[in-house]
């Protein structure tokens, strides 16, 4: 599975927000961190590669071997976790998990097993009887993650998946999609605001900045000093732990 994106242009109304995008392609394999400021349209390009916001021009192409995915293939190869997690109808955590399971509709495919290892794996297992309207902002987040993890999707689109998690679910969610992709023929984009954890679980940062790319190496060469500054207005220090980039703002 690849992501790549040309001449991108993203709009609300007359307003637009991503600005001729090039990128990618994005390669099987890797966790990419989608990175920068408040509003800079990280959320408008995760839809658009979703497939729920349509580009103004240019155009966003996913792929396998060489062959563009699309209509039905599309849909059954990208799992989206979006920011903003409806507290949808009143099912419980299984439940809601089991539907999204049933949707893979393969023949071999057994969605009980299926959703109860994932709820294992997500440490929600003592989650399964609740009803999701009833949960905590990070239950319910970690719920959004199995349903979309269920699936097995072979691109998945996560829109800041550990912004309701403490640091303890933070790292396993992020391990475990990081697990999930490597040496694999699937692909990960994860729009993230926590540099430490993106240079910690991702192989490339994607950073965007009012619409427009300005950046997209590892985390390594990404986190710099003048490029936080360019990109977030503020001055940093960046230390290495053991090879892992860490930003220290000053
Ligand atoms: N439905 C919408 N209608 C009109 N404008 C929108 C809509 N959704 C987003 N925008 C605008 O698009 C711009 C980019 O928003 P987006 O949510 O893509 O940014 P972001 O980088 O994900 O931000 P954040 O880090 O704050 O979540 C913002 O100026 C926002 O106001």
């Amino acid at each position: 599975m690849t992501i790549r994106a040309d001449n991108l242009t993203v709009s609300y109304g007359r307003v637009t927000i991503l600005h001729s995008l090039s990128f990618g392609p994005l390669e099987p394999g890797n966790v990419v961190g989608l990175i920068g400021p408040n509003a800079a349209g990280k959320s408008t390009l995760v839809k658009t590669i979703a497939g729920i916001k349509e580009p103004a021009e240019g155009s966003v192409t996913l792929s396998v071997d060489g062959a563009e995915l699309v209509g039905k293939q599309k849909v059954q190869a990208v799992g989206y976790v979006p920011q903003d997690l409806l507290s949808s109808a009143s099912l419980t955590a299984f439940e809601s998990i089991m539907v999204s399971a049933r949707r893979r509709g393969d023949a071999t495919w057994n969605p009980l097993e299926r959703s109860a290892t994932v709820m294992e794996r997500l440490g929600i297992t003592h989650l399964a009887g609740r009803l999701v309207s009833d949960m905590s902002g990070g239950q319910r987040q970690l719920v959004a993650m199995a349903q979309m993890l269920v699936r097995e999707p072979d691109i998945m689109l996560l829109d800041e998946p550990t912004s309701a998690l403490d640091l303890r679910h933070q790292v396993e969610l992020l391990q475990i999609i990081r697990d999930e992709v490597r040496g694999s023929n699937r692909l990960a984009l994860v729009a993230i605001h926590d540099l430490n954890l993106a240079a910690r679980y991702c192989d490339e940062l994607l950073v965007l900045k009012a619409g427009h790319v300005v950046a997209h190496d590892t985390p390594h060469a990404v986190l710099q000093p003048d490029l936080l500054e360019e990109v977030y207005g503020i001055r940093a220090r960046v230390l290495d732990d053991a090879g892992v980039p860490v930003v220290c703002p000053v």
